[in-house]
């Protein structure tokens, strides 16, 4: 059967330009022009995946992304974003967002990422499989790292990675799972930023027909699913605080109970959880429990960003290359020299996904045999510029840092304003800044922002 697509985007001719290209590539595709269609679309049809664009107007692709996965937690959403949006586009991901793609979409890019989410991950990677696609890098931070991964793997130690946003936490996950005795059983990946809060609970641990409405079937938890193997927690700081107390019952007493039942039930599953956040300051910000962070912190790994893993940038390019000439039926042999220097002086925020992306991109656009600049993102190239400039004009460096102080003194006062118009309620301010309540005590924090009426 055709599988569905959505495409949301108030370009029209874009939006049809792709939903033909889709129909010709055998998927059943429709499209919108509007996000708020967008979302009565989902809700009223069975989608497998939405495109959705970034900047829409009414509302944007960040109001749409949290809507529907309030609606269809599990229904996959790419989001397509000019390049200059990319910090955004990491943070939807965060936010639950399958991936994201940069505009102008090229066809093949996006049919090579429906496929991937669409593909049933859990039944066909094996170890053998799993290891064929990773590479670890030589630069000693990661060695160090591996070193860790090769000591903790064997034990059933509780492991807490840190890291970025896209550093590869889940890769290092699976590596200690995959080189653990648990090998042979499932590795199990839950994102808790993408779970509502509401459902929490019988995403973990399972519910009973009837135990609320709308569990019309018995519902096997991830904790049940990951029996015998690896339960893989990412973004763990953004568990609601109620649904922390059960996790934590659960790691120390290895039991669960179903929502709904009242019958325990034993699990023998191994903890590996991730947060890009530094979870010990959540704890001192009252925003995670103390007890859970001690039990998940048995042993922590510290994943460093691409920025600081000197040479293993180009390690990763020539691999991404390599997978992108296959997947694009594609022959570049690799990155030239000036294309080289400018991947060591961008900061990469969005890190391996980011490094994938633009290398995907870049290998669909050559023509040459190798990466040359006027492939790669503006943002990439004009940051060697920008860098260029700021040397011969040490005052422009003054600007720059008098803008950064500007968006800074700008972020709060709107939030300052929006907690007025909230009436210091912070639930109602964060809802109107279309950020989480965790997002908001971090900045009220951050800004040292009174709340006092
Ligand atoms: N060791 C590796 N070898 C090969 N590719 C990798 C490796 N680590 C990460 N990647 C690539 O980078 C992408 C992002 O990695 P991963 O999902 O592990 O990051 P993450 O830190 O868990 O991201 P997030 O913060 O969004 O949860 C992967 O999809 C994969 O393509």
């Amino acid at each position: 059967m055709k599988k569905k697509v959505l495409v949301i985007d108030d370009d029209t001719f874009m939006c049809d330009l792709l939903v033909n290209h889709l129909q010709q590539k055998e998927f059943d595709a429709k499209g919108t022009y509007s996000g708020k269609t967008g979302i009565k679309m989902v809700e009223k049809n069975h989608f497998d995946i939405v495109l959705c664009d970034f900047r829409l107007p009414g509302t944007d692709g960040y109001e749409v992304l949290q809507t529907i996965k309030s609606k269809k937690p599990l229904l996959p959403i790419i989001i397509m974003t000019a390049y200059a949006e990319v910090k955004m586009a990491v943070k939807l991901i965060k936010s639950g967002a399958f991936d994201y793609v940069t505009k102008p979409v090229q066809p093949e890019e996006i049919i090579k990422l429906i496929n991937k989410a669409l593909e049933p991950k859990q039944e066909r990677e094996t170890s053998t499989t799993f290891r064929e696609n990773f590479i670890t890098g030589n630069s000693h931070s990661i060695q160090k790292v591996m070193q860790h991964v090769k000591v903790v793997a064997p034990t059933d130690l509780t492991v807490l990675i840190e890291g970025e946003t896209g550093s590869g936490k889940e890769y290092i996950a699976k590596a200690i799972h995959y080189a653990s005795k648990r090998k042979d059983k499932p590795f199990v990946a839950v994102d808790c930023g993408a779970i509502p809060r509401e459902l929490a609970n019988s995403e973990l641990f399972g519910h009973i027909k009837g135990a609320f409405t709308g569990a019309i079937n018995d519902k096997i938890g991830y904790f049940e699913q990951a029996k015998g193997g690896t339960l893989f927690l990412d973004e763990v700081g953004n568990l609601p605080y109620e649904n922390q107390v059960k996790l934590l019952r659960a790691l120390q007493e290895r039991v669960i109970n179903k929502v709904g039942d009242n019958k325990v039930i034993k699990v023998d599953v191994r903890i590996i959880t991730a947060s890009n956040d530094d979870l010990g300051k959540m704890v001192e910000a009252n925003n995670f429990r103390e007890d859970l962070f001690h039990r998940l912190n048995g042993f922590k790994i510290s994943l460093p960003p691409l920025r600081d893993r000197g040479e293993d940038i180009m390690e990763f390019a020539r691999f991404f290359i390599d997978k992108a000439n296959v997947a694009f039926n594609k022959s570049v042999k690799g990155v030239d020299e000036e294309a080289e220097k400018l991947f060591y002086e961008y900061s990469w925020h969005g890190n391996l996904r980011e490094l994938e992306n633009v290398i995907n991109r870049a290998v669909l656009l050559s023509n040459e045999e190798l990466i040359v600049p006027k492939v790669l993102p503006d943002e990439i190239r004009l940051n060697s510029l920008n860098k260029e400039t700021n040397r011969f004009k040490s005052s422009n460096r003054e600007e720059f840092t008098q803008l950064k102080e500007a968006t800074l003194v700008t972020e709060k006062e709107v939030i300052t304003n929006a907690l007025i118009e909230a009436n210091y309620n912070k639930s109602k301010a964060a809802k109107i800044l279309n950020i989480d309540r965790k997002t908001l005590y971090n900045k009220i924090k951050q800004y040292g922002i009174e709340i006092t009426k």
